[in-house]
């Protein structure tokens, strides 16, 4: 089988004993088998490594040792402390992923976490691997609606963001007709297509308290949102809404629907981490390929210390695994 490839992300966060520990799990699951992009020697100083040239190499080699792709760093690594000099090589180890994905040479990417502002600080210009993974794939054919779109995914709650790493301040002007339409329709089908629920449920979360009151707590549901829903409805995809936010993550809500439109980055992430604080997985949908990744960052102050649990991460591996099969069962028109 095709392996999955994993980008170490931030080398000085808890990334590379995440990885290490994944693996320890994960080895005796050749379905699973993975191979790291990143860093042999920084790699070697936490386990045992089997450098591979070719990702053709990485199933034969899983059993035994973490299989690496070798792209090395150039400046030493400080566990604990993030240092701008290792940003180029993050982003190199994410950019190779992509192109193993898209020449075929892996089924699917799973990236380790990045520390965004130190991204940042070197020039890289998006948000996250969200854009950037939207940018890299750009000019790839994708025969759906194309994201990029980030869903988070834990126990029974699904939730896609309209707005992601923006200031609260700025939500509203972002907030456009056109995002939340494309935000339901890539929804709509990456369940269908990428987690295999045929008739997939949507709900849209309100923007103001109690959805607005009657437009007396502020007028984007009456607007906005509900012209929204009406015509995604008319375009046969199954969404209710504008509902109150504060209603709608509790267990039986939950059980109404399939992924929740949320406004807002911690409007669907807070419920989301309350849930599940350790086992939560980032997907990004409407891509031509397929990436998962840890709902968490890189937790520098808690790395090198062995107690960074690797839920989150073997979660998004098994997801990654999931979608890429279920890529391959599910016929693409939708
Ligand atoms: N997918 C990605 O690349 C993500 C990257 N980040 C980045 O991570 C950096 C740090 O962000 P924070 O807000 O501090 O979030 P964080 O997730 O790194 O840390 C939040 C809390 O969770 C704990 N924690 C994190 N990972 C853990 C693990 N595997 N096991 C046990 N405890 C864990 C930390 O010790 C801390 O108390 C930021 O630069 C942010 O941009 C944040 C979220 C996702
Ligand atoms: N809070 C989620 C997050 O930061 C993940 O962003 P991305 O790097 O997956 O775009």
């Amino acid at each position: 089988m095709t392996p999955l490839v994993i980008s170490l992300g931030d080398p000085c966060g808890t990334g590379p004993e995440l990885v290490h520990k994944a693996w320890q799990a994960l080895r005796h699951r050749p379905e699973l088998a993975f191979g790291m992009i990143g860093d042999a020697a920084l790699l070697e100083t936490l386990g045992s490594v089997a450098k591979v040239r070719d990702a053709r190499d990485i199933a034969g080699a899983f059993a035994d040792a973490l299989p690496v792709l070798d792209h090395p760093l150039t400046a030493p690594v400080v566990t604990g402390q993030p240092d701008p000099a290792h940003a180029p090589h993050t982003v190199d180890w994410i950019r190779t992923g992509v192109d193993l994905c898209l020449s075929g040479q892996a089924r699917a990417l799973i990236t380790a976490p990045i520390a965004k502002s130190v991204l940042y600080a070197t020039g890289f210009g998006f948000p996250g691997h969200t854009e950037y993974l939207g940018d890299l794939t750009a000019a790839t054919p994708y025969d759906g609606t194309r994201g990029p779109v980030m869903m988070l995914a834990a126990k029974d709650l699904r939730v896609v963001l309209a707005t992601i790493h923006i200031p609260l301040s700025e939500v509203k002007t972002h907030l456009s007709a056109q995002i939340i339409h494309d935000l339901a329709h890539v929804t709509h089908e990456a369940l269908i297509r990428d987690f295999g629920i045929t008739h997939p449920r949507l709900v849209l979360a309100g923007l103001n308290p109690h959805a607005g009151e009657d437009g007396t707590i502020g007028r984007e549901e009456i607007e906005l949102l509900q012209p929204l829903v009406n015509r995604l409805q008319n375009e046969s995809v199954d969404i209710k809404g504008p509902f109150p936010a504060d209603t709608l993550f509790h267990e039986e809500a939950r059980a109404t629907y399939d992924a929740a439109l949320c406004l807002y980055h911690d409007q669907g992430l807070i419920p989301l981490k309350t849930l599940d604080f350790w086992g939560g997985v980032n997907i990004t949908l409407g891509l031509p390929i397929v990436r998962t990744s840890p709902d968490h960052g890189t937790g520098f102050g808690i790395a090198g210390q062995g107690i960074a649990r690797a839920d989150s991460l073997i979660n998004a591996i098994e997801a990654a695994h999931q979608i890429s099969l279920n890529r391959e069962r599910i016929p693409k028109s939708v």
